[in-house]
C-alpha cells in the first residue's frame, strides 16, 4: 500500500481499534475478529488491531476485513511496548499488516535500535509506519525519520499519573501546524462522535476510537455507574 492509498482511504474518516487485554473476556482472537468485521460493517475506513501477542490477531482480521489493517503487538504495559523493537514491527508486517503501529516517543527502545531502523524495516516490506506518539517533538522527530502516519496514541500514557479524561485536542492542533502536509492522526480517549469530529475540525486526518466501540465492559460500567444511587 503506498501512503497516497492509505491517505485516500481514511482521510476525514473513522478508523475502529479492536484490541483487547490481557484477562478481558473478549480477549479471543476469534471474537476481536468478528468485532473487527462489525466495525467494517458500520463503515469503519481502515482497522486498528493486535495487543499483547498480538500478532495473531493482526493476521486474522487482515484476512477478515478488507480494508486496510493497521497492525500492533504488545509487549506488556510499562515504558515502550507498542511494536517494541524492529522484530516485533518485522512480525507485524509478516502478518499481513498495512500499516504498522509502533511506539514513537523518546523513551529507550527495548533493542536499543533507533526508531529509523524499525521504520526502515517495515518499509523494506512494502509496509507503512504509524508512529505512536506523546508529544509535538516526538511527532516532528519521527515523520522526519520517514514515519508515514503521526498518531497522538500515547499523549497521557508515558507519565506516572493517569491519562486525563478526554483527548488531546491540542496536540493535534500543534502537529498539525508543524506538519501542514502529514497524515496526522487523532487516538486516545475519543469517547464521543462529537469529540471525534472535533478532532477533524482541529486537524486531524482520521480518527482512531478503540474503547467506546468495541470494549463493552467499559461501555457498560458507564452506564452501571449512570445509574448507581449517588
Ligand atoms: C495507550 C495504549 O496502549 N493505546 C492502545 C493503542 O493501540 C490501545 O489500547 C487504545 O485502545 C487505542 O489507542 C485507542 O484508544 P481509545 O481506546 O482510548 O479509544
Amino acid at each position: 500500500m503506498t501512503p497516497e492509498t492509505f491517505a485516500a482511504a481514511v482521510a476525514g474518516r473513522l478508523i475502529v481499534s479492536c484490541q483487547a487485554g490481557e484477562g478481558h473476556p473478549l480477549r479471543d482472537t476469534a471474537a476481536l475478529t468478528r468485532m473487527a468485521r462489525a466495525a467494517a460493517a458500520g463503515g469503519a475506513a481502515a482497522i486498528r488491531c493486535g495487543g499483547v501477542g498480538g500478532v495473531p490477531d493482526v493476521a486474522a482480521v487482515a484476512a477478515a476485513v478488507d480494508v486496510p489493517v493497521i497492525g500492533l503487538t504488545k509487549n506488556g504495559t510499562a515504558g515502550v511496548f507498542i511494536t517494541p523493537t524492529v522484530e516485533a514491527a518485522r512480525a507485524v508486517t509478516a502478518a499481513g499488516a498495512h500499516v504498522v503501529a509502533a511506539d514513537a516517543t523518546f523513551r529507550p527502545r527495548p533493542d536499543g535500535r533507533a526508531l529509523a531502523a524499525s521504520i526502515q524495516a517495515v518499509h523494506e516490506e512494502g509496509a507503512l509506519f504509524m508512529a505512536d506518539v506523546s508529544t509535538l517533538d516526538e511527532g516532528v522527530a519521527a515523520a522526519a525519520a520517514g514515519a508515514d502516519a503521526v498518531a497522538t496514541t500515547l499523549s497521557g500514557y508515558t507519565r506516572p499519573h493517569p491519562p486525563p479524561d478526554g483527548p488531546d485536542l491540542g496536540l493535534i492542533s500543534e502537529l498539525r501546524d508543524a506538519l501542514p502536509d502529514a497524515l496526522i492522526v487523532a487516538e486516545g480517549r475519543y469517547h464521543t462522535p462529537e469529540s471525534a469530529a472535533t478532532a477533524l475540525g482541529a486537524g486531524a486526518t482520521c480518527v482512531v476510537v478503540g474503547t467506546a466501540i468495541t470494549d463493552p465492559q467499559w461501555i457498560t460500567s458507564r452506564f452501571a455507574a449512570a445509574l448507581a444511587p449517588s
